[in-house]
């Protein structure tokens, strides 16, 4: 029998599968949040089941344990989502719970009925194999948006010649029907095991009925419980895998003065950041090559010690300062986001803007939403987008954004793709 803790007592999730709570979460219509940090092997759910999703100004220091989610066209000094954690269930290695924090206690009666109806479903399921068949197949995506994300491209390049600015990142979406075989917690879990690098998340906002799935590799805000902060340029893009599908040795990858540009203006926008606030006290490490799915970026980290610098609110602080970066929005920023707003055409909602647990444990992890598709009404939406610069080349890009697809899509729904 395992030995669940909760404090002194043995918890009512006891023996209870991660799909199944989560499951019955959303058949209660409880707004929840399944996630897993990089590098790490524990799983944790958050149910909020008294007060839905509430809107909130992302102040770290004063949150109570919570999960927040911010869209793309978020500014300073608006609320963005935020589910309080009233009950948080994490899992080890074997989908055994492990540990157990519940504000309402077990006499609550949403619990009980949270914890009755996870049970039923886990006695009840029959186990399907995850995302097989699950994805119809049925591209509601056409030739057209590719010429027209083309025409965005070569719409940026001129104007990036005439110096409106320097960068700027455009994405697309790609859409395809799902049915109701699709178990959107199977495919999670399957994108954990095959992402180990990324944060792995998949959110219900349960009153706009729609379900956001995804395997980020950029931080956009972290605070360690140690004090460290951390903050990273993520940009530069690359295929990691050669024609025979082999993995590139990362030792072999050479790096474009495309990429090279790209990735120094994001890194440049962070120190600026910091410069804003007058933070001189800053390591920065990099720029690396890294592996995230099936591409490679170039990454530098930025940590500084809010302990020494005696700056507990630099999360808050910096969360302000730095969305949308030049990662995800273009350098400056002003004028790039104004030219995505004009050009790109549609609403980016939740892609591209930020999610992630916070003060849970007594740490905060933002990540930037990339990397996901929204699942709604049947239709799965996928984002990606690439950092355009005066050296861009229309169809490159786009292959660009359809290996950024791929990392999702080559997971849940492998009979899918060729
Ligand atoms: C905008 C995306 O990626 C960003 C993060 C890493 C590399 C990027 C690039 O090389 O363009 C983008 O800046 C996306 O995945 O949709």
């Amino acid at each position: 029998m395992v030995s669940v803790q909760t404090g002194s007592k043995t918890s009512i999730f006891e023996g209870l599968k991660t799909e199944n709570l989560w499951e019955a979460s959303k058949t209660l219509g409880f707004p929840a949040a399944l996630w897993r940090l990089p590098y790490t092997n524990e799983i944790k759910i958050l149910i909020s089941i008294q007060d839905a999703i509430s809107k909130i100004q992302p102040d770290f220091e004063k949150l109570p344990c919570g999960f927040l989610m911010g869209s793309f066209d978020w500014q300073e000094n608006e609320p963005v989502n935020f589910m309080e954690g009233d009950i948080i269930v994490t899992f080890g290695e074997n989908n055994q719970a492990v540990q157990t924090s519940n504000r309402l206690g077990e006499e609550h009666p949403d619990v009980k009925r949270l914890v009755a109806l996870s049970w039923e479903i886990q006695e009840k399921t029959v186990y399907r194999r995850a995302g097989e068949h699950a994805l119809s197949g049925v591209l509601l995506t056409d030739e057209r948006s590719k010429e027209r994300f083309k025409r965005t491209v070569e719409l940026a390049v001129a104007a990036i010649s005439h110096n409106q600015f320097k960068k700027v990142v455009l994405s697309r979406t790609k859409e395809i029907q799902y049915n109701d075989d699709f178990q959107p917690a199977k495919a999670f879990s399957k994108l954990a095991k095959a992402y180990p690098h990324a944060f792995v998340s998949l959110v219900n906002l349960a009153e706009q009925n729609e379900l956001w799935l995804g395997a980020s590799p950029e931080t956009l805000v972290e605070q360690k419980s140690n004090g460290t902060f951390k903050t990273m340029a993520l940009a530069g893009t690359q295929k990691a895998r050669n024609s025979e599908g082999d993995l590139i040795p990362k030792y072999d990858v050479r790096w474009g003065q495309k990429e090279i540009e790209e990735h120094a203006l994001v890194s440049r926008y962070i120190v600026e950041c910091f410069k804003k606030i007058r933070l001189r006290e800053y390591s920065e490490t990099g720029p690396k090559t890294v592996l995230a799915g099936n591409v490679y970026h170039l990454r530098t980290e930025f940590d500084v010690d809010t302990i020494a610098l005696n700056f507990s609110e630099l999360p808050t602080t910096m969360l302000k300062l730095l969305h949308p970066t030049s990662a995800i929005c273009g350098e400056p920023k002003l004028p790039s986001l104004k030219f995505i707003q004009e050009v790109e055409g549609y609403d980016r909602s939740f892609y591209s803007g930020f999610l992630g647990p916070v003060q849970v444990e007594g740490e905060s992890n933002i990540f930037v939403n990339l990397r996901t598709v929204r699942l709604k009404n049947g239709v799965a939406t996928l984002f990606a987008g690439a950092g355009i610069t005066e050296d861009s080349v229309p169809e490159q890009e786009w292959q660009e954004t359809e290996l950024k697809c791929d990392t999702l899509l080559k997971v849940i729904a492998e009979d899918f793709i060729n």
